[in-house]
């Protein structure tokens, strides 16, 4: 048996067609959604995943809000840019590029973003209204993940679900949104502590692998049939001196699973349709 490909590539595609829609009916109102993001420092993968933010905005009618500094910039002037998003109207919400470099205080910038400006979902306080069930932005890759199994009709309700990795971007807030009424998983969150993790994994319906660990799911960790969800993205250098980057899921297991979402083109294109999802929504909020 052969894994059935669930395509986020295709998915996300189709998302920010229904997107372009609500920009449309945006603009009758008067009413441009505006993203912002803040990058500190030329690191090419992060240059390269902001431009990539950039180009999806063009694509839907979404203005782009773009602020550069420095890898020197100091903590006051990270700040003062943040003040200014949090001032400017015409942004309805922004990013700041992870990770920043090691002199910034990371926690300290995230907690000034503004939590209704909070496109990708991270804010304590945003972070807060999802564990307590309270309306808010949505962790961007964690939301993606929900809305392509449900596009592919892939059962929730009832589902026994192992989520390997307790990030804050993914692992823990991906157990919090699949656990809502209305997912209704049941959810075990395996990470680095967990004691045999294929015991785990072997008893899913549905493994979601966010370890950042190249390889680390292998076809022998899984009943024939499940789900896979391959969320890591790993730079490795390959043999021939390029750089690449690899996910999680060993590529025997393809062979074994029922459906498998690739990387790439999975997790990451629906991350960003799910950071446009997010402005849209908070301009159609007013
Ligand atoms: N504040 C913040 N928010 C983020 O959402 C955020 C971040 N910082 N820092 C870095 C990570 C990484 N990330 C990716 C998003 C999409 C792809 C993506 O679309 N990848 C393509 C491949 C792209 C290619 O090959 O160039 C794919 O999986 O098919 C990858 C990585 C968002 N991140």
């Amino acid at each position: 048996m052969t894994a059935t490909l669930l395509d986020g590539k295709a998915t996300a595609a189709e998302i920010k067609d229904e997107l372009r829609t609500r920009v449309k009916a945006l603009a009758e109102r008067g009413i441009t959604p505006g993203l912002g993001t803040v990058l500190v420092g030329a690191d090419p993968g992060s240059q390269a995943y902001v431009n990539g933010k950039h180009r999806d905005c063009a694509e839907v009618g979404i203005a782009s809000i773009r602020r550069e500094l420095p890898a020197d910039a100091t903590q006051e002037q990270v700040e003062q840019v943040l003040a200014e998003l949090n001032a400017d109207p015409a942004c309805h919400g922004y990013i700041v590029q992870l990770p920043l470099p090691g002199h910034l205080d990371t926690q300290r910038v995230l907690e000034l973003i503004d939590p209704a400006k909070d496109a990708d979902g991270l804010h304590p306080v945003n972070l807060g209204r999802l564990v307590l069930g309270y309306p808010g932005p949505l962790p961007c890759t964690p939301r993606g993940i929900v809305e392509l199994l449900r596009r592919y009709d892939v059962a929730l309700s009832g589902a026994k679900v192992v989520v390997v990795g307790r990030g804050n971007t993914v692992g823990r807030p991906l157990g919090l949104l699949l656990t809502r009424r209305s997912e209704n998983a049941t959810v075990t969150l395996c990470h680095t502590g967990t004691l045999d993790l294929a015991s785990h994994t072997r008893a899913a319906d549905i493994v979601i692998v966010a370890a950042g660990v190249p390889g680390l799911l292998t076809a022998d960790m899984i009943s024939p049939g499940a789900v896979v969800v391959d969320v890591g993205i790993t730079r490795v250098v390959g043999p021939d001196g390029k750089g690449r980057y690899t996910g999680d899921v060993d590529s025997g297991v393809v062979e074994v699973a029922g459906a498998l979402v690739p990387m790439p083109g999975g997790v990451g294109p629906m991350t960003r349709a799910m950071l446009l999802t997010n402005v849209v929504e908070r301009a159609e909020q007013g």
